[in-house]
């Protein structure tokens, strides 16, 4: 296949999961629950009731599913460790079981030549620890670092991409503001703490790699989208600087620029605290560090993951609380069955912003993918050409990037497979490969076959 758009030789492909989300058994073996087994557990709370009791039953069919990674030709896997499964209270004694499924797991993928990028948090706080404040205890962060620990401590010696906590601002937002996803708290007073938490739980992991020697590379995932202003009205263009202040730069700000946007006092007001100057000092990685290539001093982040869907265009609205802007979609747009326009250049933007902002540093694009309503399955395959074309305009946004200096690494399809999609249960197909709960059966899209063909072609 001749290429149009050619990656560089070492660039990574992979697929992406959540343990939550494609797991399944979230007690087995002695594990403890987390919020998220919690929240499924609530009546109201997910779509048709849904919850992530067998999801892909991927605890249990893990074998098969790494045989099929293998099978599409993935150079890395991205998934998630459940932290409850390794430390059921959160925090003390470590349960061997949960932590063998994990060793499992890497060694399987390993013996199959592929890379294994591991998050250590993909939103399943342990509920032992959220009885005890979670998030907004101050104490957070050393929970954290100290649950990081083990996993370093495990497994680094076999897995060279770390990131520490996927996207804090979904944590933060759905989490502790808008109440839509667990813990489904509303409180702006708790939101702004529970970043700063989560920022610091990201230094301190990041620290502790350091001081255990740690010979790979760890980063933070983020949620970033190019915010335009629906129409050019002074009112429009001022709602969208915010919108861009409260999703794109709250957590990458502080990371590299050492300071919150300005911006937040004033969308959060009384609600927003006093941050020690120590904090953002322990918070902010030195961008040398990471133009330098050396694994960084300090709390220094190697890489950031970008997780791209779409962009945000915005219209002033005074009575949307806090923020006084809504996301909005343009008429006729190309839209997927989350709602989302289908804006291929919003990642070729979103790439070379954080070029232009925070000094290039090593990018992954960690998420990118969509949800539509797949036909079923025809003589074994789902025809799935929305996604093929989503992800070839995808692929080549970022290839546009890459042209334009982006130090971008590797790519990482969300999702692998149909999977539990948090509060929209199981109506939200992301998948290369369909996967339906009753039945169990993996079946592959025509999407898994196209990437299979990038992935040899190393390029679109
Ligand atoms: N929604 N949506 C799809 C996808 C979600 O399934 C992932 O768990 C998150 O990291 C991120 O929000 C993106």
């Amino acid at each position: 296949m001749t290429s149009e758009a050619a990656f560089p030789a070492n660039f990574l492909w992979g697929a992406a999961t959540s343990a939550y989300q494609i797991e399944g058994q979230p007690l087995a073996d002695g594990a403890g629950p987390s919020i998220w087994h919690r929240f499924a557990h609530t009546p109201g709370r997910v779509a048709n009731g849904d919850t992530g009791d067998l999801a892909c039953d991927h605890y249990r069919r893990f074998e098969e599913d790494v045989a099929l990674m293998a099978d599409l030709g993935l150079g890395a896997y991205r998934f998630s460790v459940a932290w409850g499964r390794v430390l059921p209270e959160g925090r003390g004694s470590v349960n061997a079981k949960g932590l063998d499924f994990y060793r499992r797991l890497v060694d399987a993928l390993l013996e199959r030549g592929i890379a294994p990028m591991i998050t250590l948090y993909h939103w399943d706080l342990p509920a032992a620890l959220h009885d005890r404040g979670g998030w907004l205890n101050p104490d957070s962060p050393a929970w954290f670092a100290d649950y990081a620990q083990v996993l370093f401590r495990a497994l680094d010696d076999r897995v060279p991409l770390w990131v520490t906590i996927n996207e804090p601002w979904v944590v933060t937002v759905p989490g502790y503001l808008d109440g839509e996803l667990a813990p489904g708290h509303r409180d702006p007073f708790e939101a702004p703490r529970v970043a700063h938490h989560l920022l610091l739980a990201h230094a301190e992991a990041v620290a502790a790699y350091r001081s255990l020697g740690g010979r790979h590379r760890i980063g933070l995932a983020v949620n970033l989208e190019p915010q335009h202003p629906a129409s050019p009205t002074p009112e429009n263009q001022a709602a969208a600087r915010r919108r861009d202040a409260f999703i794109n730069r709250w957590f990458l700000d502080p990371l590299y620029l050492g300071r919150y946007p300005a911006e937040l006092a004033t969308i959060f007001g009384a609600a927003w605290p006093e941050f020690a100057d120590a904090d953002l000092a322990r918070i902010r990685s030195t961008s040398d560090s990471v133009l330098g290539g050396s694994l960084g001093t300090g709390c220094a982040t190697d890489f950031i993951g970008v997780n791209y869907y779409s962009r945000g265009l915005v219209r002033a609205d005074p009575n949307t609380q806090p923020l006084g802007a809504i996301r909005i979609s343009p008429e006729n747009a190309p839209r997927t069955t989350m709602g989302w326009e289908v804006y291929p250049p919003g990642l070729t933007e979103t790439l070379l912003w954080i070029k232009e902002h925070y000094g290039n540093p090593p990018t992954y694009i960690t998420e990118n993918g969509a949800a539509f309503d797949d036909p079923p399955p025809a003589d074994g395959l789902v025809p799935d050409p929305e996604r093929v074309d989503y992800l070839r305009a995808h692929l080549r946004a970022a290839h546009a990037a890459l042209e334009q200096g982006a130090d971008l690494r590797g790519y990482f399809v969300w999702s692998l497979f149909d999977n539990f999609e948090w509060a929209q249960g199981y109506s939200q197909r992301f998948g290369l490969i369909r996967v339906d709960p009753p039945n169990q059966a993996r079946i592959l899209k025509a999407s898994a076959r196209f990437y299979q063909n990038v992935i040899r072609a190393n390029g679109v």
